[in-house]
């Protein structure tokens, strides 16, 4: 047997259609539309993709975008300033700060300027610890998203075994909360753990952010279980048999028929990033509102 796929386009194209209904009902009660501010500093490639991203598909629900540019060197005060402006901005609902930052710029620091009630990425200390504290709040975007398609594939997370690979303050750190919010025993692993391979394998839910092409391996997977593959690595040339040369942290081929479900790189994880982040941002319109 092998595993089902879990389709994050489609699942991304519900949410997306959810968000324009919701938005087009804010806008008949509010006369305006929810706002969302991005601001990218500096040109990298992969930001600069995913900011385009994030504004066209502002523009398709209805969502009023504001795209905000800076230089690679433009400095602490210009940000500083830019996200006070936002966070004063009526118009503007959600603000987010496209990461990583410029080195020269500390991405936690800025991120935590950004008003409480517009943090849509939900990376500043007050939603992170609202999180913690299992008070409702803008959680963040990919775990978020993540936890639709455990639900969307069915996976059994009260009482589960979930193993998140990576401890990052973007995914990992969040989505082991949200995990155990949902009552699974959670471990976070990561480049210190001993025997990866071993406690992956205890894994009912295995979630993969490590950054490191195709690292967990078919054997490293539980028969039966919910692979959810976080990772995307762009390779030289696409992999023998495959169009994309877009790679997860899972070895596709390998956990394929072993796992339960498993989530495709790219078409996973990757599209309901932005879908949850829409979501984030009417939300956080409507809780402006009142
Ligand atoms: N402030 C933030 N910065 C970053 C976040 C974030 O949530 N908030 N996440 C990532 C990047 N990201 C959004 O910003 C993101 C990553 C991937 C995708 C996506 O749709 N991936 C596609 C493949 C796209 C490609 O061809 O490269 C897929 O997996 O199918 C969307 C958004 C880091 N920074």
């Amino acid at each position: 047997m092998s595993a089902t796929i879990i389709d994050g386009k489609q699942v991304a194209s519900e949410v997306r259609a959810e968000v324009a209904t919701g938005v087009a009902a804010f806008v008949e009660r509010h006369g305006r539309a929810p706002g969302l501010a991005t601001i990218l500093v500096g040109d990298d490639a992969a930001s600069a993709v995913y900011v385009g991203g994030k504004q066209k598909a502002c523009a398709e629900v209805g969502i009023q975008g504001f795209d905000h540019r800076l230089p690679g060197d433009a400095t602490r005060e210009q940000l500083v300033a830019l996200i006070e402006q936002l966070n004063a901005d009526e118009r503007v609902s959600g603000i987010l700060c496209q990461l990583p930052l410029p080195g020269h710029l500390d991405g936690v620091e800025m991120t935590n300027l950004i008003a409480a009630e517009k943090d849509v990425d939900g990376l500043t200390v007050g939603s992170a610890g609202r999180l913690a504290l299992g008070l409702p709040g803008l959680r963040p975007c990919t775990p978020a998203g993540v936890i639709r398609l455990l639900d969307h594939a069915g996976a059994q997370l009260s009482g589960a075994e979930a193993v998140v690979i990576g401890r990052s303050n973007l995914f990992g750190k969040p989505m082991a909360q949200l995990l155990l919010q949902r009552n699974a025993t959670v471990t976070i692993a990561h480049s210190r753990t001993r025997d990866l391979e071993a406690v992956a394998a205890r894994a009912d839910v295995l979630i993969a952010a490590v950054g490191r092409a195709e690292m967990v391996r078919g054997r490293w997977i539980k028969p039966g279980a919910t692979v959810i593959d976080v990772g995307i690595n762009r390779l030289a040339e696409p992999p023998a048999g495959r169009r994309s040369s877009l790679v997860g942290d899972v070895c596709f081929d390998e956990a394929f028929p072993v796992a339960g479900a498993i989530t495709p790189v790219p078409g996973g994880v990757g599209p309901m990033t932005i879908a949850q982040l829409l979501a984030n941002t009417l939300q956080a319109a409507e809780l402006q509102a009142g």
